[in-house]
């Protein structure tokens, strides 16, 4: 029998998507461990502060991870709740990611006050984001479009929107629902449009690996179907070198214990696209993730991903405008 939890702390970044996915899990728990004191412990990560200079520069994804691991090495914490397309493919051995919750909306979505979806936009309009992986899809399909960097919060971002910055915004769909922002979305772009990032949508939680016990506690909370998706999109990032710098989607979906993987490498000016697929069963999410990834790599993504680390290593802290690739 699993023991039930008397106390846990949930360490959580500030923000209001942060908080909402936070609390979710908070109230998951509680649910399940109605005697259980839960309380959430807010930090402010250095991503969160740096906010006008590259990601890639100040450390990349690891960065709005590293200040709640921090919280979970010193005790402060016994949990850390991550929206999944944020957390490393490789996390150091001192910690887990054992739990996988249900997956929220997977697609991006196109948000704008003026115009209906990506097809409605006029030559020369102007489309923010900051993830290469959503400008390398957009500008293969539509090149009259202009891609803009965007960075901020949710909020931010739709503030910039509203100033008349863009024309419209790419967002994923699952960010935006969770803050009650679903009225905002125009247009959902189906996986075929914009592939989504590898765990977009998912939300994952990380312990101490020794935590074999909280591994146990926290396990109903987790959704297989969602979890063997998972596997097989990060397997596909992780053979990769799924960088912040690498313009990378793979989606998985299961049906009747079968997980289909799609995956593609893009070049940034989207002149470039190469596509994968594999499917297999659930158990082995991981090895069709792998084999995605192998067939791109067979069709040149290696030279694609190689060129691109070398451009970010040598843009300047003042290089216009943040990219990440998620
Ligand atoms: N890159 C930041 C980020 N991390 C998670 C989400 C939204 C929630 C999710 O995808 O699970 C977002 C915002 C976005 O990409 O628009």
């Amino acid at each position: 029998m699993t023991e039930v939890p008397k106390r846990l702390v949930i360490a959580t970044r500030a923000s209001r998507l942060a908080l909402w996915q936070a609390e979710h899990v908070r109230d998951a728990l509680r649910a399940h461990y109605p005697s259980c004191d839960i309380s959430l412990l807010t930090l402010t990560t250095r991503g969160d502060q740096i906010l006008d200079r590259s990601l890639s520069k100040v450390g990349g994804k690891g960065l709005f991870v590293k200040e709640l691991e921090n919280a979970l090495l010193d005790g402060r914490a016994d949990l850390a709740v991550h929206s999944l397309k944020d957390v490393p493919m490789e996390l150091a051995p001192s910690f887990a990611l054992p739990v996988i919750l249900k997956r929220d909306d997977p697609r991006d979505a196109f948000v704008s006050n003026d115009y209906g979806s990506l097809h409605d936009l006029p030559d020369g309009a102007v489309v923010g984001t900051s993830s290469l992986r959503r400008e390398a899809q957009i500008r293969a399909r539509h090149p009259s479009l202009v891609v803009k960097p965007l960075r901020g919060n949710l909020d931010t971002r739709l503030g910039k929107l509203d100033r008349g910055d863009y024309a419209a915004i790419i967002l994923a769909a699952a960010g935006l629902r969770r803050l009650g922002l679903q009225d905002r979305i125009r247009a959902y772009l189906s996986p075929d449009e914009s592939l989504p990032a590898a765990g977009q949508g998912a939300l994952g939680i990380e312990i101490l690996a020794s935590r074999g016990d909280l591994a146990r506690q926290l396990a109903v909370l987790a959704d297989p179907a969602a979890t063997a998706c998972a596997h097989a999109e990060r397997a596909v990032s992780r053979v990769l070198g799924g960088s912040c710098q690498v313009p990378l989607a793979a989606y998985a979906e299961l049906e009747g214990g079968i997980v289909s993987i799609r995956a593609r490498v893009a070049e940034p000016d989207g002149s470039r696209m190469l596509h994968a697929q594999a499917s297999g069963e659930a158990e082995r999410a991981q090895a069709v993730g792998e084999q995605a990834a192998q067939s791109l790599l067979e069709q040149g993504a290696g030279a694609i991903l190689t060129r691109l680390v070398d451009v970010s290593d040598m843009s300047s802290d003042t290089a216009p405008g943040a990219r990440s690739a998620f």
